[in-house]
């Protein structure tokens, strides 16, 4: 079995949460609140920006060319290409994206940012792709869960949304990812293994959280500390 493959296999019950998870689910019947999309667009936009720098940071541990101009092609999608399903969002909201840029990340989004830039910091090139895998991987799985269930129409809202994720192109992202993982864990020692296995974990620990941070608005706890008299 490939490395990635046990990786997907101890993940199943969160990939199966993710799934089921109500704004998840609301993507695929059409009916998620506008407050919802808005504080997930806000995250995100800072989300997208940070996992960027960390294709940075990674090219910056790169041994060849073609490392380097690995990740910076994944940053030329990111720019180019995946802001079509922030808009699909936030025309379905009817709010300028620009208003949704330059927000102060929610405390999941700050934690999932800085797990990354941990490993980006602290660990091996195996590492760093173990902690970032579970972005586009994820959303991959999500989108061709979402075609299966719903098989959305162009008149669907979120048709942007779901068939961008189970694009080819994403399908790719996930697929080069995985063979690089699988190609450094086959020099990985027991401990780095595990270390990847621990990054991989918490960040599909994290895509979980994060949906869930979208769907109740999460905020700092002292925004929503009830005043005692
Ligand atoms: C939090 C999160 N995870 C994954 C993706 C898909 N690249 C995303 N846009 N945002």
């Amino acid at each position: 079995m490939l490395f990635t493959e046990s990786l997907r296999e101890e993940n199943n019950d969160i990939f199966q949460l993710i799934f089921d998870h109500p704004f998840v689910k609301g993507i695929g019947e059409g009916d998620i609140s506008k407050e919802a999309i808005a504080h997930y667009i806000k995250a995100d936009f800072e989300y997208l920006n940070a996992f960027m720098k960390i294709y940075g940071l990674a090219a910056s541990k790169s041994s060849s060319r073609d490392d380097i101009r690995y990740f910076f092609n994944k940053m030329e999608f990111i720019l180019k290409d995946e802001i079509h399903p922030h808009h699909n969002f936030c025309e379905y909201i009817g709010v300028p994206y620009e208003s949704l840029q330059g927000h102060p990340l929610p405390p999941t989004a700050d934690h999932y940012i800085k797990h990354m830039l941990y490993h980006a910091h602290t660990g091996s090139m195996g590492e760093i792709l173990g902690a970032l895998l579970p972005c586009p991987w994820t959303y991959l799985e999500i989108g061709d869960e979402l075609m299966k269930r719903y098989q959305p129409t162009p008149d669907h809202p979120f048709y942007q949304w779901i068939t961008f994720y189970s694009d080819a192109r994403t399908r790719s992202t996930t697929t080069e990812m995985r063979e690089r993982l699988d190609n450094l864990a086959k020099e990985a020692s027991p401990s780095e293994k595990n270390r990847i296995r621990d990054a991989f974990r918490k960040s599909c620990e994290l895509e979980l959280a994060f949906w869930e941070m979208a769907y109740t608005c999460e905020e700092w706890p002292s925004g929503k500390v009830v005043k005692r008299i």
